[in-house]
């Protein structure tokens, strides 16, 4: 569908010239080697499809598809935290940090892994990461992910996850945690081709639909809701330490 592809950064760049690679010369599917059960088959099944998107089009939408027992657990865990886990969300890392209430307004909790919920999503994140390092030679390096809030009338404004040139954030993956959310619930993310495109593809944020896209590539907002709004966002890395400093310095 979005065929036009405007002068790319260097990590997109790469990323392109793999995907060239592999439409030549197909790479064999990983299911032989993880077919260990149904769990492993599915989630295949649903990685190939969020690979394949991506190497046609930087984007994959895939509603109901995060595995109904993870995204359970999930809203769950969502649910039982507490307000004071959360704290304001802000923009750049490090010392660039600044909090703007101008480009966002939601509540963020970094999820390390120590609650069963949050290691059983860095599992499944990381599976979804080998995969898409195995099929589309991305050389993702880490994932780092948040719960995010968004309470009724906030919102995030239009912005890049990562910057061209300096980027380190190459595929960014969302979830939603929101059953039976309703078409005037507003709410919606929406991903715009360019900087031109003011009209962009808006995606519902209910139960179970993931999100995956180029960071460097898409332009993108999340509309102000009606109702309590939930939902997990990630960003798969490469390794940009340099010298003694790590990365990342959060
Ligand atoms: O929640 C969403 O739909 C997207 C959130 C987002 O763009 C971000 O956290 O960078
Ligand atoms: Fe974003």
């Amino acid at each position: 569908m979005w065929t036009h592809r405007h002068a790319l950064g260097p990590v997109a760049r790469r990323a392109v010239a793999a995907l060239t690679f592999i439409g030549k010369h197909p790479v064999s599917t990983a299911k032989s080697i993880l077919s260990l059960d149904d769990s492993h088959t599915l989630d295949d099944t649903l990685f190939a499809r969020i690979a394949r998107e991506i190497e046609e089009r930087g984007y994959s939408i895939c509603p109901t598809a995060l595995p109904e027992p993870l995204a359970r657990a999930l809203y769950q865990h969502g649910q039982s935290m507490k307000k004071q886990e959360f704290t304001s969300a802000g923009i750049g890392r490090g010392e660039d940090f600044v909090k703007s209430d101008f480009v966002r307004t939601d509540q963020i909790c970094w999820i390390t892994g120590e609650s069963t919920a949050g290691a059983s999503w860095l599992d499944w994140a990381g599976g979804l990461q080998r995969f898409l390092n195995r099929r589309l030679f991305l050389g993702l390096f880490s994932f780092e992910s948040h719960f995010a809030h968004y309470a009724p009338g906030t919102y995030y404004k239009r912005h890049y996850d990562a910057f061209r040139g300096e980027a380190n954030r190459v595929l960014s993956l969302v979830v939603y945690l929101n059953p039976g959310w309703q078409p005037d619930d507003g709410g919606e993310l929406v991903l715009y081709r360019d900087d031109r495109d003011d009209h962009g593809t808006r995606v519902v944020p209910l139960m179970g639909t993931v999100v995956a896209f180029l960071s460097e590539e898409f332009p993108h907002e999340v509309l102000p809701a009606q109702r309590d709004r939930y939902s997990i966002a990630g960003w798969f890395r490469v390794n940009t330490s340099v010298n003694n400093r790590l990365d990342p310095p959060r």
